[in-house]
């Protein structure tokens, strides 16, 4: 898994690097990070040779990236303008360090440099240089950015969008792209037209650790490819662990916790998945979960669904064993006793997905919480049934997983879905705190809390196309099975686990059928192949454990 900072830990991050004791130099950092660059955008433009290049400059250490990018370039042939936002003496020792040296190169005639903190600019000459140019360089703001953009980055953000909107030019952000909030991915502008747009850049290489608002919208999207160079850090600093910590996801994190099985295992080995949903109206959504436990590999599953919709069930699943409870349409109280003279042999409860939103059925979902000690998956309409319950559902948190959608999450934490979209991750975090359960906040991204509230995980794999009924209750599926699989170490693993494959599966899925329109059973059912890829990922030596080009082979 890799980092994902705050512009606080970034900061923390850069002067242990250079004061504590690894006594890096400042300039040698920046040194790196600006080489960084030049390097990793080859596999965007391919050579820096010949090209023309405009490098907007900060008045931070941001630009100062930008002065040793000029110079990089220069050396390979590119034909470079470098515009100055900062007066010299305003910038860092190590930024004016490198301005110093390209002040020489340009007097010699390398470069042109313009002064554009002087407040005489020529914007007509910026505008046709914009206008002929191959690429855009934009280290004009880094995780220095607070609040709203304001001039001259404002002007020089729109001028550069403007130009780059035919998509001929490409745009390289230093960093992070001018505009997007390091902590949240909110961006400057709030998207609303003529305000203080952010950059909308081709690529954007980012340094020492990825920042979490890269891996949120409407931040995600100003940053085109993400590419991460380590400049040079010291490795205890690139993987110690923050406090306040969130982590990315990666192959080999869930390669790791899922792909031994004991050869000698049997069934029993892979546990006892109870599926207890359903209601007249909504007899798929439970078929569905368990669809997306069978794919995930569960051992054995039950399903348990209110009597009068049992005949619809039977035989949908030639797998799993079905049986109605009680004698209504929906759960309640009365179907309690039934339930729980079985739950002794269930290694999982997955619980919600078509469960009608009966008051009655409430107090079933309480009475199964209260009187079983197995871990319980809980999604849905059994969100929306304990929502104002959280009193009743911290004791039991521990072995609780809770898989809200936005919707659910908002009206589960009294929080508006526009004010969690503000700081997902710590919105998460706080809701997880009251709750004391494991999270899987469902978005774009997904988002894993642990229960005790201190790790946070971000889930790289899935796309728009899974945003359909269903897709959900796969899920809930596969998170109770994996929380029963062989050596699992915890609950958090178990959804992060499933988080993970359900996307992958998702993507595969994408690339098969094409970018929407493919069912959740069609996700369910590619859940083998992504386990698969994982397997194969675990036998690559390579560090690049591409996942998602393994499963093209398969
Ligand atoms: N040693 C290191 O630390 C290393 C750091 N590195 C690099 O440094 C970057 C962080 O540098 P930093 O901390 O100097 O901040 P930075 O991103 O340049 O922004 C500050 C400037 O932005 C301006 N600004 C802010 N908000 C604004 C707004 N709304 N609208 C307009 N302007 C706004 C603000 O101006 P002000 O608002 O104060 O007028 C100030 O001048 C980091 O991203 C990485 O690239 C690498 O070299 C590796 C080593
Ligand atoms: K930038």
């Amino acid at each position: 898994m890799k980092k994902l900072c705050t512009a606080d830990q970034m900061h923390h991050m850069d002067q242990t690097a250079m004061y504590g004791k690894y006594k890096i130099a400042p300039v040698v950092l920046m040194e790196n990070a600006g080489h960084a660059v030049v390097e990793k955008a080859k596999d965007l433009i391919i050579s820096w040779h010949n090209k023309r290049v405009i490098v907007f400059c900060g008045k931070g250490n941001n630009g100062g990236d930008g002065f040793v990018i000029a110079r990089h370039i220069l050396a390979e042939g590119a034909r470079v303008f470098v515009y100055v936002l900062g007066k010299d003496a305003s910038y860092s020792t190590e930024a004016n360090y490198h301005l110093q040296t390209l002040y020489a190169m340009a007097e010699e005639g390398s470069c042109v440099i313009e002064n554009y903190a002087e407040g005489n600019e020529d914007n007509q000459q910026l505008h046709q240089r914009l206008k002929e140019t191959d690429i855009i360089v934009d280290a004009i703001v880094g995780t220095g950015f607070h609040g709203q953009l304001h001039n001259p980055a404002t002007f020089l953000v729109r001028c550069i969008n403007d130009a780059a909107k035919n998509g001929k030019i490409k745009v390289i952000a230093v960093d992070i792209p001018t505009g997007v909030n390091t902590d949240t991915g909110e961006i400057s502008g709030n998207g609303e037209e003529h305000t203080g747009e952010p950059i909308y850049a081709d690529m954007t290489v980012t340094f020492g650790a990825l920042k979490r608002g890269m891996q949120f919208y409407p931040g995600k999207k100003c940053c085109g490819s993400i590419v991460w160079d380590p400049i040079g850090m010291p490795v205890s600093l690139l993987r110690n662990r923050e406090q306040n910590a969130a982590y990315l996801l990666e192959t080999a994190d869930i390669e790791r916790v899922l792909c031994s099985r004991a050869p000698d295992s049997h069934k029993g080995t892979h546990g006892t998945i109870a599926v207890v949903s359903g209601s007249r109206d909504m007899i798929g959504a439970p078929l569905m979960t368990c669809r997306g436990a069978m794919r995930a590999g569960a051992g054995k599953i039950f399903l348990r669904v209110p009597e009068q919709t049992a005949s619809y069930c039977i035989g949908k699943l030639p797998e799993i064993m079905v049986r109605g409870i009680g004698s209504g349409s929906e759960f309640s109280e009365n179907d309690v006793f039934q339930i729980l003279e079985e739950a002794k042999k269930w290694t999982v409860i997955a619980i919600g997905p078509g469960m009608g939103k009966n008051s009655k059925t409430k107090t079933f979902i309480q009475e199964v919480i209260r009187n079983t000690t197995c871990p319980i998956v809980i999604d849905a309409d059994a969100l929306n049934l304990i929502h104002s319950e959280k009193e009743f559902i911290s004791p039991y948190g521990k072995r609780i997983i809770m898989t809200p959608h936005l919707a659910e999450f908002s009206r589960l934490s009294g929080v508006s879905i526009a004010e969690v979209k503000k700081d997902v991750i710590e919105a998460a975090k706080h809701f997880v705190h009251e709750w004391n359960v494991t999270l899987v906040l469902k978005g774009a991204p997904t988002v894993i809390v642990s229960s005790d509230a201190q790790t946070v995980y971000v889930n790289p794999t899935g796309n728009a196309g899974m945003a359909a009924g269903g897709m959900g209750d796969v899920l809930t599926g596969m998170i109770a099975a994996f929380a029963a699989h062989d050596g699992m170490p915890d609950l958090c693993a178990a959804a992060c686990s499933g988080v993970f494959i359900h996307g992958a599966a998702g993507d595969y899925c994408y690339n098969k059928y094409g970018p929407y329109g493919y069912s959740p059973c069609e996700v369910a059912d590619a859940i083998p192949r992504v386990i698969k890829a994982l397997e194969i990922a675990g036998d690559t030596a390579s560090e690049d454990r591409n996942l998602f080009g393994m499963m093209e082979s398969i």
